[in-house]
């Protein structure tokens, strides 16, 4: 485990930021995460992104993401909630490691295929999902922390089941995930921690009791009655 911990040190006087408004993140003092699989869920908008990146650049990553090694920068809009953060960490640095921003994924194929043009693959010559899954599989060596949003973005439910899989084997060997994520299959790796973005501040829940999960049962279990109310 690399993080143990996440502690706010909000300012004393009135918010000036965005995130200092978001309800679940201003009324949240400390998370403790998960030795292995921590999950971020919540409605579009309730702050699991923000978050996500200000522990990721607190920690060391490039605020567009990439390995924690790897410098590379076009624009800067990271918010500066990282500068509020403290990390407990473990006195092991992470080995290997992994910030996925899922609108930076492509810059970050295109700096490796810089640096190692005609020695590996392009990542570009390989679909959004393949080349994620690709990394994943081939680039990610275990000791390490990989902090990723909403890695389902790209990938088929198979796929899904593929990272699932993935995650076990770097848990497996020494890794720490904390993935913000609306996906239900991702959702039920087993014993993860997961933290709800809904309420009126960052809350654990059992799997049963996420949105992924409730309202994609209640969907498939009750389709047609779903569809006339919707569409009606
Ligand atoms: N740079 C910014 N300036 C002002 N507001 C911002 C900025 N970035 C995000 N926000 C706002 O902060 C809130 C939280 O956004 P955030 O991206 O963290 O949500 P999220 O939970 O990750 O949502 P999603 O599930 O859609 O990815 C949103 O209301 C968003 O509009």
């Amino acid at each position: 485990m690399y993080i143990k911990e996440v502690l706010f040190r909000w300012p004393k006087e009135e918010s000036c930021t965005y995130y200092e408004e978001i309800e679940a993140l201003k009324n949240t003092d400390q998370l403790v995460l998960n030795d292995s699989v921590t999950f971020f869920v919540g409605e579009n908008g309730a702050g699991k992104s923000t978050l996500l990146e200000a522990i990721a650049i607190a920690y060391g990553f490039n605020p567009e993401g990439g390995s924690l090694d790897h410098n590379f920068s076009s624009r800067n809009t990271h918010s500066s909630l990282y500068k509020q953060l403290l990390l407990s960490k473990s006195f092991q640095h992470a080995k290997d490691g992994f910030f996925l921003r899922a609108e930076s994924f492509y810059n970050f194929a295109t700096e490796i295929d810089d640096i190692y043009e005609g020695i590996i693959p392009s990542l570009h010559e390989e679909s959004h999902g393949e080349s994620f899954l690709s990394m994943v599989q081939d680039r990610f060596g275990g000791k390490g922390l990989y902090i990723l949003d909403e890695p389902e973005a790209a990938l088929s439910p198979q796929r899904q089941l593929t990272l699932l899989c993935e995650i076990n084997r770097l848990v497996k060997s020494k890794s720490q995930f904390i993935i913000a994520t609306h996906s239900p299959i991702l959702l039920a790796f087993p014993d993860a921690l997961i933290y709800s973005f809904d309420g009126s501040s960052v809350l654990p829940i059992s799997y049963e009791e996420t949105e992924a999960y409730q309202i994609t049962k209640l969907f498939i279990e009750n389709k047609d009655y779903f569809l006339g109310k919707l569409l009606d």
